[in-house]
């Protein structure tokens, strides 16, 4: 991308870690429990401020579920609810408390995602596909949150299948690959990953699926140890290969039989109009 190229006035775009971070959620309504779903994820730890009258079904099911969430039955208290902080995501029906939550966090330099003032957010979230370990966010930059959710769902359709499933064998692959082969930088992360790249395009996503622990092994003595990437077929068995791939020869068979007959067809009609 060239420097004219850039398109100014995005985001940041990142997949921030939040795991054993402190979150504070102020509000307990229907934005909180997205917020809430989406922090858990992370394996952050939540503190939720909210009056228990005003808590949506979803936001009560997390605080009585065994998740690593304390909760307060009252509204948010000022600087003091702000202690041992990493993080604060307010969603209250209430502007003028929305923006002194806002200025505090300034102050204190936590960052904060204020849900009913744009102006008042460190960052903004997004509409999220979740496959695993894939994370996909759709972002309008605060211009049309709907058409955010809009979008999600087409991509959706577009995903290839098992690409979660995929990305997470190539992920037990990777770390059985640095045990084997252990070292930060120099000849052997080079090797480490030009042969992680061979196997990611030479392989199906639906191949890649279908690891295991022991066809891991097999992959990396028979490939990674002869510097080269066998066949799926090798590796992973033609058996099961097959029987995922059933559906698709179910449907080339008609095909190839309605091929054959049409081209049979056009070849008598132009024989008996030769004549
Ligand atoms: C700036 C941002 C701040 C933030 O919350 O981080 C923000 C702000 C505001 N949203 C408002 C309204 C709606 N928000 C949604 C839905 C979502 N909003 C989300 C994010 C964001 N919303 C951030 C920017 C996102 C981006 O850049 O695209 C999503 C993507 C993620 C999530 O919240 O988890 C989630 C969809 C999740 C999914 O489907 O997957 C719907 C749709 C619905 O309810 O069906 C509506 C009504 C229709 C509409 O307005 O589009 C209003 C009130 C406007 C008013 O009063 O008129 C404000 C405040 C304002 O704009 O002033
Ligand atoms: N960013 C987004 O995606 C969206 C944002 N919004 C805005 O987000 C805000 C929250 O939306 P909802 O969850 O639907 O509202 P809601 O009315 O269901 O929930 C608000 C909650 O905040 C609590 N609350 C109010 N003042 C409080 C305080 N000082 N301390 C602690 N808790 C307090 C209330 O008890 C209530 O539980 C609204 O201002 C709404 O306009 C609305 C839709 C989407």
């Amino acid at each position: 991308m060239t420097a004219e190229s850039s398109n100014p006035g995005g985001s940041l775009l990142l997949a921030w870690q939040l795991k054993n971070k402190h979150v504070l959620i102020i509000g307990g309504g229907e934005v909180a429990s997205g917020r809430i779903e989406s922090v858990l994820i992370a394996n952050a730890r939540i503190t939720i401020i909210c009056p228990s009258q005003g808590l949506h079904s979803i936001t009560k099911r997390f605080i009585n579920g065994s998740h690593p969430i304390t909760y307060h039955d009252r509204v948010f208290d000022g600087a003091e609810d702000l202690d041992d902080v990493d993080m604060v995501l307010t969603a209250i029906d209430d502007v003028a408390q929305s923006r002194i939550i806002y200025s505090l966090c300034r102050d204190l330099k936590i960052p904060v995602n204020v849900a009913d003032i744009p102006d008042s957010c460190d960052f903004y979230f997004g509409s999220q596909i979740r496959d695993g370990p894939l994370q996909i966010m759709i972002s309008t930059n605060g211009q049309s949150p709907k058409l955010a959710n809009i979008i999600k769902k087409k991509i959706q359709k577009s995903l290839p299948n098992r690409a979660g499933e995929a990305i997470r064998k190539v992920g037990d692959l990777r770390s059985k690959l640095k045990d084997r082969a252990p070292g930060v930088g120099g000849e052997v992360s080079k090797r480490r990953m030009k042969w992680m790249v061979d196997v990611c395009t030479s392989w199906e996503m639906d191949d890649l699926a279908l690891l295991n622990e022991e066809t891991i092994k097999r992959l990396l003595d028979d490939g990674w140890e002869t510097n080269s990437v066998p066949p799926p077929d090798d590796v992973v068995g033609r058996r099961n290969r097959t029987f995922d791939a059933a559906p698709t020869s179910i449907h080339v068979f008609p095909c190839m039989v309605a091929f054959i007959a049409g081209a049979a067809c056009a070849g008598v009609l132009l024989f008996s109009r030769h004549r």
